[in-house]
């Protein structure tokens, strides 16, 4: 279990994350939305300690999270794979080799200094690749696939580091409609199939409606709806949005409600 409990970071006087406690159980897939600014990047960066909380701990089983140092704190980070918006894939080296980069926390210092991959590995990062469809890339260099692939590539990357959890911060957000479902279906794959516990960073509510099986609305920090999806009301939802919820919701659901602009604070619906 993953374990939040009152944290908060800041950045000079600016409070972007604001005492979030939350419980993660293992195989659960979360939708984090909210609008731009809202602080869905921040919590999942803190969760992996590429930014450190100022307040607060993360725990995860007797671990403490934010005490990491060093190769406890890497094996962690192998632990609770990031996938990013932009892919972070290296674009001049093959698909098959940015998979086996995922494998590095499982080799010896020498043989990962060295890139020497093992027949295992190899297998490994191959069959990761023939479970999104796109073996036949196995060769290419990176920076040849299209933004879809990309992403498939480094959920394969994510998913050969045989994580716990996946952090993913706004995995669609260049994706066309198609590679959007084919991404959203990857993750949903490793989480089903696998049992890793996905966080999910989303703008668009119809997927994240659709994807996940309990929905964590930030607004300024906080925590301001935590719940299933069906719990998630067009008015909540549209509180939680504000302007942006004409990007978010389908047309039909993104007109205005009767008490739009009267309310300033999102409807809570207690963690
Ligand atoms: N490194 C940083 N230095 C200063 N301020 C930061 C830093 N990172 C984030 N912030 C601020 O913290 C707040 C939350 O940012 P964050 O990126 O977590 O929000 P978000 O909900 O992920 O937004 P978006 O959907 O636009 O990515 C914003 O006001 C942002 O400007």
């Amino acid at each position: 279990m993953l374990v939040l409990d009152g944290v908060s970071r800041k950045f000079s006087d600016k409070t972007a994350v604001d005492q979030v406690s939350a419980e993660f159980a293992p195989g659960s897939f979360v939708g984090i939305i909210g609008r731009s600014g809202a602080g869905k990047s921040t919590l999942l960066r803190m969760i992996n300690r590429l930014v450190d909380p100022t307040a607060g701990a993360i725990r995860f089983g007797d671990r403490d999270v934010t005490r990491l140092k060093g190769a406890e704190l890497d094996a962690w980070r192998a632990r609770c794979a990031m996938i990013f918006q932009q892919f972070n894939l290296i674009g001049r080296l093959d698909v098959l080799t940015n998979v086996l980069m995922g494998r590095l926390d499982h080799v010896s210092a020498p043989r990962a200094l060295l890139r020497l991959w093992s027949d295992e590995d190899r297998a490994i990062a191959l069959s990761a690749l023939e479970m999104f469809g796109i073996a036949d890339l196995a060769a290419k260099r990176a920076d040849q696939l299209s933004g879809g692939q990309q992403q498939r590539v480094a959920i394969a990357r994510a998913l050969v580091q045989e994580p716990r959890i996946v952090l993913a911060d706004e995995p669609i957000a260049s994706l066309d409609p198609r590679n959007t479902r084919i991404v959203m279906d990857a993750l949903l794959r490793i989480n089903r199939h696998f049992g890793i516990t996905v966080l999910c960073n989303l703008h668009s509510l119809d997927l994240a409606r659709g994807y996940c099986d309990r929905l964590i609305g930030m607004s300024a920090g906080r925590v301001v709806f935590d719940g299933a999806p069906a719990a998630l009301t067009d008015d909540v939802a549209r509180d939680l949005y504000g302007l942006e919820a004409g990007e978010v919701m389908d047309a039909a659901h993104a007109a205005p409600a009767a008490h739009a602009g009267g309310a300033s604070q999102p409807s809570a619906v207690p963690a």
